[in-house]
């Protein structure tokens, strides 16, 4: 599948899988997990890590030869979150972010007016913007129009495991977007990884499903897999669903008695 690469605001990468680090139980968990992901982006919380600290998942990154994402969780305002991505562009070097803006700490639901309100100050300021949104195909559009790199609908809550609550939504989000869907959080395990890229979506991200199951390597490379898998169906092309049966071997031709 070397041709068949993901690219993101003129940037290619390798593997349709990025990968998130919160929850990890060890560095070196994280480390084996991240190796058998394949993953080549993965995102780090800014407010969380400190870029001058040794020892942190920036230097886990660094050793696996894993390009940084950095995003904006913990931030509830635009102005929170503008201030975050500056913040990260100025000690990491990347003008790459992952767009938070989290309405409350109940739901970890996007919220979509802070949202559109960071996106169009940091697109203006020259960042290359990849939102987490609402799986809300009119919300997409807009960050779309707005100049956001790609769009992340979320599949279920963030760290629930729930899957792809709206796959309807997700398929007409796919349909229109002329940038990369990456769906983002509330996947539980490898199937919805699959699913997400039948449905259509160009990569998945995910972090709860790998750093919090048994075997957190095991699973992500289960994840590599089903990314795979799912990418080559979508592209193969799925069969249409029918309401009757149909024989797979025709029948004419069939000697009788
Ligand atoms: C928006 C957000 O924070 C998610 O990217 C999270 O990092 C991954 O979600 P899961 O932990 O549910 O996979």
């Amino acid at each position: 599948m070397e041709d068949d690469r993901l690219v993101i605001a003129g940037e290619e990468l390798g593997s349709r899988l990025i990968m998130g680090t919160g929850g990890a139980p060890s560095m070196s968990a994280l480390r084996a997990a991240l190796a058998a992901s394949g993953t080549e982006l993965t995102t780090v919380a800014m407010r969380r890590v400190d870029p001058s600290a040794r020892g942190s998942v920036l230097d886990v990154l660094s050793e696996c030869g894993i390009r940084v994402l950095p995003n904006t969780a913990g931030c509830f305002t635009a102005g929170e979150a503008v201030l975050t991505a500056k913040l990260a562009r100025e000690a990491l070097g990347t003008a790459w972010v992952k767009l938070e803006v989290i309405a409350d700490e109940h739901t970890l639901l996007p919220d979509p007016i802070e949202l559109v309100e960071a996106a169009e100050q940091l697109v203006a300021d020259g960042f290359v913007v990849l939102p987490y949104t609402n799986d809300d195909p009119v919300l997409a559009r807009r960050l779309e129009q707005i100049g956001c790199a790609a769009v992340m609908p979320l599949g279920s809550p963030i760290g629930s495991g729930l899957g792809i609550r709206n796959p309807h939504n997700i398929e007409l989000i796919v349909e229109r977007a002329g940038v990369p869907v990456i769906l983002d959080a509330g996947l539980g395990t490898a199937s919805d990884a699959a699913l997400a890229m039948e449905l259509g979506c160009d990569a998945v991200l995910l972090a709860t499903a790998v750093t919090r199951a048994r075997r957190p390597e095991r699973m992500a490379a289960a994840m590599r897999h089903a990314v795979e898998a799912g990418r080559l169906a979508r592209l193969a092309g799925r069969i249409p669903k029918r309401r009757y049966a149909q024989a797979s071997s025709p029948f004419e031709g069939i000697a009788t008695s």
